[in-house]
């Protein structure tokens, strides 16, 4: 009877105990009701496995006249709004076309790895039209990779939530990812 109250304790500790704060930091607000539903779904689905919030910062005006120094002072700028919404004790992922590819199970143990070795809060970082700042870069702890395709920046939120989502669904052994 005693054993069997321990492993309650233990099945339970994860969520009471060290409860994860995840964050997306994106830039720009999502007007569209098709990516806010389906972010939606799955920011509901991960508030059953840590405190999920989306963060947005402004985004700056880029017609496609821009010269290169003007592009720069656009992701700069994006970038240093971007940088005010993260505390050190952050652990960053910024999202880069040309970052590391993970597949889903090894996404799942790096974040399973990272809360157990003390990392309790995650903020992911999806640049704007343009990316991500050196700076941004600069401050990643990693950078995240989804392959060579460039996607929409309101799209990769979309699929990073999920692909969130799934990882705590392969940390806790639920049959959604196959
Ligand atoms: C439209 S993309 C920016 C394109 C820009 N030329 C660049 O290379 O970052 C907007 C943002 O979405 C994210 N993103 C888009 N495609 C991605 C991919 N395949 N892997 C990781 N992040 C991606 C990145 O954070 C990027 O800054």
């Amino acid at each position: 009877m005693i054993d069997r109250w321990i492993v309650d304790q233990l099945h339970w500790s994860p969520k009471e105990f060290l409860r994860m704060k995840v964050k997306i930091i994106g830039v720009g607000k999502i007007k569209e009701k098709y990516f806010k539903a389906g972010i939606a779904e799955y920011a509901k689905r991960l508030s059953r496995f840590c405190d999920f919030k989306i963060v947005e910062v402004a985004d700056e005006q880029a017609p496609e006249s821009l010269s290169q120094a003007e592009m720069d002072e656009v992701m700069a700028k994006e970038g240093q709004r971007i940088l005010a919404k993260i505390k050190d004790r952050e652990y960053v992922f910024a999202l880069a076309i040309k970052g590391k590819e993970r597949s889903s199970e090894e996404f799942a143990h790096e974040i399973n790895q990272l809360t157990t070795y003390g990392h309790s809060d995650l903020t992911f970082v999806i640049g704007g039209s343009l990316g991500l700042s050196p700076e941004v870069l600069k401050r990643a702890d990693t950078q995240i990779s989804f392959g060579r395709f460039t996607m929409p920046h309101k799209l990769m939120r979309l699929v990073l939530t999920e692909q969130i989502y799934r990882a705590f669904t392969i940390i806790h052994g639920m049959p959604y990812h196959k």
